[in-house]
């Protein structure tokens, strides 16, 4: 089952591995003239009913396919205000090799004829809300025909994703859908084949451009705010995981820092807040007021940056584990503390392979992939979202995994593990913890790309910082 959100990752995840949408349109337009030659033989009369979006493409693409029918093409609404350009493409290629077509911009104009078999490819994935005219007068003309009605995709009116509708629908007897099955055909009384389009499973296996759709529709609420927990023997980086957790999205971020370095990572930048506790290493005694002030303002905490590995410090990190129950990003030394805690929280793990190995996880030598089933059997058993961090990272929740092969050798460079907790962290002011776990990563790394020509291997984690807006919105994400 794939949703319509997950569908257009992925369509968008196949151009950037060199299969791009009109190839899977011409895919998907074969598939639909695949199921009219199924229930008519050639000399058919076809009325094929197309909107303006890609699920109207699909039908024109299918009608080049239908050689020896007798089809005609309706399109509701005017040629200029179709909506993408493969589409358009292939509505002009039945323009020039004079095809029957003919626009509709008026439903009371609509004369489907008397066709043995009808397309319905007025609107798939792309519908909001109840059919607008000319859409819903056709969808009643077409359930008034008596021929057999091919869906592309979806029925038109119907919501791929839970089968609901808001208004009239066209009743179709077959449903030709793409890929994959859909949610929201499962209830529906007609036939329904799943076509392959040719979506290699690298689009689904690779994190891409397409997952960060979530992350630039995310809805931002204005108040999303990253703790980091962290500094005492280091103090670059928490100011490093903040500053990050900035540039992914966070309203506001603040370092919870011991008395004796928080001026210091002050200094580092002005756009952080700092807070001090006594000492010079956290200790048991500021967990419960770390975990009050993350309850009250709900934010999103990262722990460990810089933390140092002394045993009250770990034993810090433990409890805070144990008594928060907001969602976290550990890395560095805290990360040893995971394994057996009993928590309410909701992790991001963020280990390399050394710390994937402390952890009680597979100790991997070659690359993480060839170890994915094992790190995601070692993620479903602590029961959080693990990044695994290589030179390609694999995200799993220890259902789903997928592997990150964005960034540049350069990344190596020290710093990077804390911008991209502070990423992750800042991505989950608006996305689901595995969702930010995926983006992230592929983030960072794509900062790192489009600095390479700049920098080369003389990249820091600190220029990652300027980059990553860029490759969360910028259009060469
Ligand atoms: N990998 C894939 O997902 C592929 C999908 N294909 C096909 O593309 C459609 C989805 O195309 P899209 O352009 O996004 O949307 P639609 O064609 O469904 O509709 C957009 C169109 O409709 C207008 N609109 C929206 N709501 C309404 C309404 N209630 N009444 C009237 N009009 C409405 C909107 O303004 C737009 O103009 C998918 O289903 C597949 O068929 C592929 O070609 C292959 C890959
Ligand atoms: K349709």
């Amino acid at each position: 089952m794939i949703t319509s959100d997950r569908m257009a990752a992925v369509d968008e995840n196949a151009e950037a591995v060199g299969v791009p949408r009109k190839q899977l349109m011409e895919s998907s337009g074969n598939a639909v003239a695949r199921a009219v030659r199924e229930v008519a033989d050639p000399d058919a009369e076809v009325a094929v009913v197309a909107g303006r979006g890609n699920n109207g493409g699909d039908a024109f693409v299918a009608v080049r396919f239908l050689d020896g029918y007798d089809a005609t093409v309706h399109l509701l609404g005017r040629p200029e205000s179709i909506s993408t350009d493969i589409a358009r493409e292939n509505w002009d290629a039945l323009q020039e090799a004079e095809y029957d077509t003919e626009t509709v911009t008026d439903s009371r104009s609509l004369d489907l004829g008397d066709p043995d078999v009808v397309v319905d490819a007025m609107l798939g994935t792309g519908v909001t809300g109840a059919l607008r005219e000319p859409e819903a007068t056709a969808a009643e003309a077409v359930n008034a025909l008596d021929a057999s009605v091919v869906a592309v995709d979806v029925p038109s009116g119907v919501n791929a994703d839970t089968g609901e509708a808001a208004g009239v629908t066209v009743d179709a007897d077959r449903v030709v859908t793409f890929h994959d099955e859909k949610p929201g055909l499962a209830s529906l009384d007609c036939e329904v084949t799943v076509a392959d389009i040719g979506i290699p499973p690298a689009a689904e296996r690779f994190v891409g451009p397409g997952d960060l759709r979530s992350v630039r529709r995310g809805v931002r609420g204005g108040d999303s705010r990253v703790y980091v927990v962290g500094g005492g023997p280091y103090t670059g980086a928490p100011a490093l995981a903040a500053q990050a957790a900035l540039r992914a999205g966070a309203d506001l971020s603040f370092v919870a820092a011991p008395g004796r370095v928080a001026r210091q990572i002050q200094g580092y930048a002005e756009d952080l807040i700092v807070q001090d506790y006594e000492g010079d290493h956290l200790t048991p005694d500021q967990v419960d007021d770390l975990v009050q002030t993350a309850h009250d303002y709900d934010d999103v905490v990262v722990l460990g940056p810089g933390l140092g590995t002394h045993d009250e410090t770990l034993a810090a990190a433990r409890q805070f584990l144990e008594t928060f129950e907001g969602t976290a990003v550990v890395d560095a030394d805290a990360l040893s503390v995971v394994p057996g805690i009993d928590t309410d929280a909701t992790l991001v793990c963020t280990p390399n392979r050394r710390e994937l190995a402390k952890m009680g996880g597979p100790d991997v030598d070659g690359p993480l992939r060839d170890a994915r089933d094992d790190i995601e059997s070692f993620a479903a058993d602590v029961g959080h979202v693990v990044v695994a961090k290589a030179a390609e990272d694999v995200v799993t929740d220890g259902e789903r995994t997928r592997i990150v092969r964005a960034g540049t050798p350069a990344m190596t460079v020290g710093g990077t593990g804390d911008t991209l907790a502070g990423t992750i962290a800042g991505l989950l002011g608006t996305q689901d913890p595995y969702d930010a776990a995926c983006a992230g990563p592929y983030a960072n790394g794509r900062a790192a790309e489009l600095l390479d020509d700049e920098r080369g291997d003389g990249l820091l984690a600190s220029d990652l910082l300027d980059a990553l807006p860029r490759a969360l919105w910028g259009e060469d994400a």
